[in-house]
């Protein structure tokens, strides 16, 4: 199996505390994003002192009480599933902070991480201000909700969204990178993908390959699964009859996503 696709596990490591998924610079080629699914029973916790790292608590499903330091924020969550295509409530924790986050039934969550040394104020992110785009046309259309976009000052590292793409149709396409540090051309963005599918036994394919083709992986993807983008154009084809969301965290040394689109593809936008 590729280094790049992770399957989900079932490392339970209390009473009703589950890690799904745990991408770290330790395990992993990303040395700038980092990523866990923590699924919660009703009640469960869990907690984490962050040192110098920054987080973005993503409420994915079901409802979750999160605490960061003395800042307590309740009843957190707008969705029983992703494909309900609402947005949902996030919160900002910045480096040396401690949170713990609580089951109000069950509950999935994602921590999205990168590194961060100056700190900054914790922030609700509420569902209501998710930036929402159509983006696209013909089969290359997706639906985003922007969580922690580069527009929204408020990380120091850390970008979040979320890509729903219908049936038949590609996101992250035309094939686009941004692997490296050139601004104002292109930005240097570590990314990971964490996919789920409607229905659940569906998959879709992400290919991830650079111009010399020394990294060239073409992955079939799993609901739950991540896949890891650390360079190379990293496009997502969905089958028929199946509906794809995928969460999407980026970081690297500036925050803005100025990506490089294959010259080869860029054609496709201009139909
Ligand atoms: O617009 C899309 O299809 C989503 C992608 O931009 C995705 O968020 C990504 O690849 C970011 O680099």
């Amino acid at each position: 199996m590729s280094k790049l696709l992770r399957k989900p596990e079932k490392n339970e490591i209390s009473q009703g505390v589950t890690i799904a998924q745990e991408v770290t610079a330790g395990n992993s080629p990303l040395e700038y994003v980092g990523f866990k699914i923590v699924d919660l029973a009703s009640g469960a916790k869990y907690s984490e002192v962050l040192g110098k790292q920054e987080c973005c608590i993503v409420a994915v499903t079901g409802k979750i009480n999160v605490t960061a330091d003395e800042e307590v924020f309740e009843n957190l969550g707008t969705r029983e599933s992703v494909f309900e295509k609402v947005p949902t409530d996030s919160v900002y924790v910045s480096n040396d902070r401690r949170f713990e986050v609580e089951g109000i039934g069950q509950a999935r969550v994602a921590l999205c991480y990168s590194p961060s040394e100056k700190q900054l104020p914790t922030r609700l992110i509420k569902a209501s201000d998710n930036g929402i785009e159509q983006r696209g046309i013909l089969n290359n259309k997706r639906l985003v909700h922007n969580i922690l976009p580069d527009s929204d000052p408020t990380a120091n590292s850390l970008l979040v969204v979320e890509v729903f793409t219908e049936s038949g149709n590609w996101s992250s396409y035309p094939p686009h990178k941004h692997d490296r540090d050139n601004l104002p051309e292109e930005s240097f963005l570590e990314e990971s993908y964490y996919h789920e599918m409607n229905p659940p036994q569906g998959f879709v394919f992400q290919r991830v390959y650079t111009d010399d083709r020394s990294l060239d992986e073409t992955m079939t993807v799993e609901n739950g699964d991540v896949v890891l983008v650390p360079v190379g154009y990293h496009p997502v084809g969905v089958p028929d009859g199946y509906t794809s969301y995928y969460l999407n965290v980026m970081a690297g040394p500036t925050r803005i996503w100025k990506f490089y689109n294959d010259p080869d593809h860029e054609w496709i936008l201009k139909r």
